[in-house]
């Protein structure tokens, strides 16, 4: 299977709870094609994870549209879902061990992590010792968990994730305490997988020197795409809407209510002129 593309429009998600609703996503219009790495950035609290469960298919949209590949999300049953995850999405929840049977070595843990693609009949499974291939672990097969280091056994993580070599892979918080060494290990083997078999890959980070690698991120702040970057370059984003979410520092001088003029020069650029007087340009 080669990587599936995403499209997110108006993603709304709200959490409801005893007679409050919290909005985690309040219209996150995101379109992500085959074979990107795109890093979900964000302050605690933005509806980062909410995201990657909503892409995992394990929590449904309030509203709006969000498709993974052929799959519409906010059609799919129970069932429908369950076939998704099995088949074209694999999932790294933060902390390597969550991910991991501890007692069982690294090439049953992804026979294991194979069970639910074997039961919806796919008939061409990669083989378990391929897997640990793809990220390294080649010689670790039969290696006590206990035995791996920490770096090598988020890379068994990541081979847990794509044990059913899925289409998209979701990583939360792939390289969390981790040290350099074991952090770069990781990311090598994400780009690996990702250049070798073209994996689709989301991954939440909070680690600024992971971000600068990634060839593209995209920060969510209030529960809406608030900046997307390209190699370690921020942008404004136009969403489908036509808002933009200003960055946090041209807030403060430009603060929400401002009235900006706005005028397309001839050489394309966008200057925003502030009412009062004073000048931004963008
Ligand atoms: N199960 C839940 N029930 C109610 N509210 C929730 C639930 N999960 C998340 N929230 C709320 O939704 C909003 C977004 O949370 P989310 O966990 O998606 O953010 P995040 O960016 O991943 O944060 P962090 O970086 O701290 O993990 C927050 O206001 C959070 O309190």
């Amino acid at each position: 299977m080669t990587g599936l593309d995403v499209s997110a429009h108006g993603l709304v998600h709200i959490y409801r709870l005893e007679g409050n609703d919290v909005v985690a996503l309040s219209g996150v219009d995101l379109d992500i094609a085959s074979g990107e790495v795109v890093g979900l950035l964000g302050p605690s609290g933005s509806g980062k994870s909410t995201l990657l469960n909503l892409l995992a298919g394990l929590l449904q949209p309030s509203a709006g549209r969000l498709r993974v590949g052929d799959h519409d999300l906010t059609r799919l049953d129970e069932k429908g879902l369950a076939r998704m995850r099995a088949l074209d999405v694999g999932i790294v929840v933060q902390g390597a061990m969550r991910n991991l049977l501890p007692y069982a070595s690294p090439v049953d843990n992804i026979r294991f992590a194979q069970r639910g693609a074997r039961a919806a009949k796919r008939q061409d499974l990669p083989d378990p010792h391929e897997v640990l291939d793809l990220v390294g672990l080649a010689d670790h097969a039969r290696t006590s968990l206990d035995q791996l280091s920490p770096g090598q056994r988020q890379r068994l993580a990541v081979a847990v994730g794509l044990a059913a070599r899925p289409g998209l892979l979701l990583l939360d918080e792939p390289t969390s305490q981790l040290d350099h060494e074991g952090r770069d290990e990781v990311l090598a083997a994400v780009e690996d997988v990702n250049r070798i078999i073209g994996t689709t890959v989301v991954a939440v980070t909070h680690d600024p020197e992971v971000a600068q690698r990634l060839r593209r991120t995209v920060t969510i702040r209030d529960g809406r795409v608030g900046a997307e970057g390209r190699r370690g370059e921020d942008f404004a984003v136009v969403g489908r809407d036509g808002s933009i979410a200003l960055p946090p520092d041209i807030l403060e001088a430009v603060p929400p209510g401002s009235l900006l003029r706005v005028h397309l020069e001839e050489d394309g650029s966008v200057r925003l002129i502030l009412d009062d007087g004073a000048e931004g340009e963008s």
